[in-house]
């Protein structure tokens, strides 16, 4: 298929600059209805529309005799992103992940249902589509595993038909941000998994791409080199309205770079809104860690369950879509109190939670 993409590469826009329209992060105005939106009533640039798609595997039953068995990786999955949102896109393994977002990508063609990224079919128009979108899977280079990392880059100007200037702004901002100022001269083979990761990064930027579709792309990442992708990633977002769906299961990837989170499970997609609403589906529970002036029996209050107990020190589960506040008087009230602190679910928990609980 050869199509023109002269049209789509005309501008010459780079993130270097920062006059591009500006919608950054949660710019969209998603108002946590726990349901996909297009925010602000703009066409979604990524739209997901009952899409499915069926494997087909067979396996070895006796010596001459082959089983078909159908492996439903994505069953029936909607959604629709708006420009400049970032989106957490998780589920345990085997859930089908991977696979919407070969889907995405047009790797794979879906067995049912429509997908578009900015009005493009993305398995039927995939040149079109890769001059759009950037594409990092943690587990695969894209990178030439002979050739040195700026070769590599070389070749993905001539690919891209990146104009000069873009590309030289682009790939030192890239150089700069995510250290790879020591790596352009290192073939890709000899690289770390963290080097190698940051290499991806940089490739999947350098043609200033709408939609970035990150498939944990922090894998491998030393603590720092996490914090400093996380921050590149962020101000991308907000100077040039990049619009990303993350795929990871680090959770503080999420926490720190989406407002918004999918949650799927067995290719169905089981929860999408905001990540603060986790905590709700997740039936999670906040704790009130008490100090009393001495040991005392366990505390009982209603609605509450007593899960720890140390000395004057006791711990209390309730559930965190209560208020603390009635409860915190309660206490006071009852028991000789002397301090009192609350803390907050661990997102880990509730999405183990939610998990287990399907
Ligand atoms: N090419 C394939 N042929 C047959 N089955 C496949 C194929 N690719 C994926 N699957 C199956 O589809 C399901 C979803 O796989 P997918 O790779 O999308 O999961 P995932 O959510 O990305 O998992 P992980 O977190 O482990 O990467 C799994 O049951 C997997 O075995």
């Amino acid at each position: 298929m050869t199509e023109d993409v002269a049209g789509d590469m005309a501008s010459d826009r780079g993130f270097g600059e920062t006059g591009r329209a500006h919608t950054g992060r949660g710019g969209t105005g998603r108002g946590g209805t726990g349901r996909a939106g297009t925010g602000g009533g703009g066409k979604a640039l990524i739209e997901v529309d009952g899409v499915r798609k069926v494997f087909e595997v067979r396996r070895r039953t006796g010596l001459m005799r082959r089983e078909k068995r159908e492996v439903r990786a994505v069953d029936g999955i909607s959604f629709t992103v708006p420009r400049g949102e970032m989106v957490g896109y998780i589920g345990p393994n085997g859930a089908g992940k991977s696979t919407t977002i070969k889907m995405l990508t047009g790797i794979l063609t879906p067995s049912a249902g429509r997908l578009r990224i900015a009005g493009i079919d993305p398995a039927r128009q995939r040149t079109r589509l890769a001059h759009r979108i950037g594409v990092v899977f943690g587990q695969r280079t894209t990178l030439w595993w002979d050739l040195p990392l700026k070769d590599s880059y070389g070749l993905m100007r001539r690919m891209y038909r990146i104009p000069e200037d873009r590309f030289r702004r682009n790939l030192r901002r890239c150089v700069d941000e995510l250290d790879l100022g020591d790596l352009l001269d290192v073939p890709v083979r000899q690289l770390s998994l963290g080097q190698r990761m940051r290499g991806d990064i940089a490739a999947a930027l350098l043609h200033d791409p709408d939609v970035l579709y990150l498939d944990e792309p922090t894998i491998g990442l030393d603590v720092v080199s996490k914090v400093k992708v996380r921050r590149f990633l962020r101000e991308l977002n907000a100077e040039l309205g990049t619009t990303v769906l993350l795929t990871t299961h680090d959770l503080q990837d999420i926490e720190q770079l989406c407002e918004r989170v999918m949650v799927i499970d067995h290719g169905r997609l089981m929860y999408d809104g905001p990540l603060a609403g986790l905590h709700s589906v997740g039936e999670s529970e906040r704790t009130l860690v008490v100090d009393l002036e001495r040991e005392h029996p366990p505390i009982e209050l209603p609605g509450t369950r007593t899960v720890k107990v140390e000395g004057p020190r006791q711990w209390l589960a309730f559930p965190a879509t209560a208020s603390a506040a009635p409860l915190v008087a309660e206490v006071a009230r009852r028991y000789p109190l002397v301090d009192l602190s609350v803390r907050e679910p661990d997102i880990e928990d509730v999405i183990a939670r939610m998990y287990a609980g399907r």
